[in-house]
């Protein structure tokens, strides 16, 4: 395996779950724990070398320095929702977060990708891109690819088939604008909207549902983990074999003026290509209220 380092901010729960699952794929050689606590990078780091038995991805503690030089540098430091918060709220304390923890790396290794992931993922993906000096194809955040997650294995559980087999998206902000566009849904190549199924379905209400799941989860257990841990190994591993395949993911889209989800064609020298997806005038219309609400929020604090 070519050495690939893959650097992860934050050692909380999502940055630990994104190591352990990355871990289980093996195609890391070397995962770098950095935190501004160190008994928490100590301990995520000899909890995740239990793993050492199914796993040859080496986890080790690493400055911050250590950090910028990695192929990979994941963001998940900083503050996460309390029960009933919008992401939003949680700007004033994160974008200082990001600036300190991108100030603290540089310099960066020019070729490494930086994925966002702590929220609200969207602002800090834009302001990250800003910051690092990177190339702005570099930069991304994970976006919509746990909220399309969410709505596949919901159509998965309707149609009865597998979640891999549900080819939906939600797009827009990874936040309370977020929509489906249910027009470029489909199933075996059958538009999802001919599904009798699909027709049955109250389509506001599963929009409002797959939105407020991270809420309905951090009610139960105070966190979300699992979910996007999965998620942001997958783009991990997508970036490291190179694999060019299409996620919902955030980046920056010049009509829109902001970063927000669309399909996006990734590898391992970052986004390819950002797709335009066939919207109805409706899903059309909650894209342009979503950039709206992205940027409105982005001018109040850059
Ligand atoms: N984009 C997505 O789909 C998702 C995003 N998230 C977001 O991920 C973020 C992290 O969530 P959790 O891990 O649950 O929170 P957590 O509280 O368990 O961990 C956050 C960690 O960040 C660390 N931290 C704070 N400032 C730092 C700095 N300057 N440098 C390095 N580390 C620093 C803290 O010490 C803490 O260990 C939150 O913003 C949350 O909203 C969570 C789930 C899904
Ligand atoms: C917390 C969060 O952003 C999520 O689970 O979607």
């Amino acid at each position: 395996m070519a050495p690939y380092k893959v650097a992860i901010v934050g050692a909380g729960a999502v940055g630990a779950s994104i190591a352990y699952a990355l871990m289980l794929k093996d195609v890391a050689s070397e995962i770098l724990i950095n935190d501004v606590v160190p008994e928490i990078v100590k301990g995520q780091v000899l909890d995740l070398s239990d793993v050492a038995c199914v796993s040859s991805t080496k986890v080790k503690a690493a400055t911050s320095q250590e950090v910028g030089q990695a192929d990979i540098i994941v963001i998940t430091a900083g503050a996460k929702q309390k029960d009933g918060e919008p992401r939003t709220d949680l700007i004033g304390r994160n974008y200082k977060i990001l600036e300190s923890v991108i100030g603290g790396m540089k310099p960066i290794k020019p070729e490494a990708i930086m994925l966002l992931v702590s929220n609200p993922v969207d602002i800090l993906t834009e302001i990250a891109q800003k910051l690092s000096g990177l190339p702005q194809k570099q930069v991304f955040g994970s976006g919509t690819y746990l909220d399309s997650t969410r709505l596949r294995a919901k159509i998965a559980d309707v149609l009865h088939v597998n979640a891999g087999s549900v080819h939906a998206y939600v797009l827009g902000e990874h936040g309370d604008s977020q929509f489906i566009a249910w027009g470029a849904a489909s199933v075996a190549g059958k538009p999802m909207l001919e599904f009798p199924e699909i027709q049955k379905l109250d389509k506001e209400q599963v929009q409002a549902d797959i939105a407020r799941k991270a809420l309905d989860i951090i009610k139960l257990k105070g966190a979300t983990y699992y979910g996007i841990g999965a998620c942001a190994a997958d783009l991990c591993e997508s970036i490291i074999l190179d694999k060019q395949v299409v996620r919902p993911l955030s980046v920056f889209v010049p009509r829109l003026g902001c970063c927000l989800s669309m399909p996006a064609k990734f590898g391992y020298r970052g986004i390819e290509e950002i797709y335009e997806i066939p919207l109805h005038p409706a899903e059309e219309e909650q894209l342009q209220t979503s950039a709206q609400a992205i940027k409105k929020l982005t001018q109040s604090v850059v």
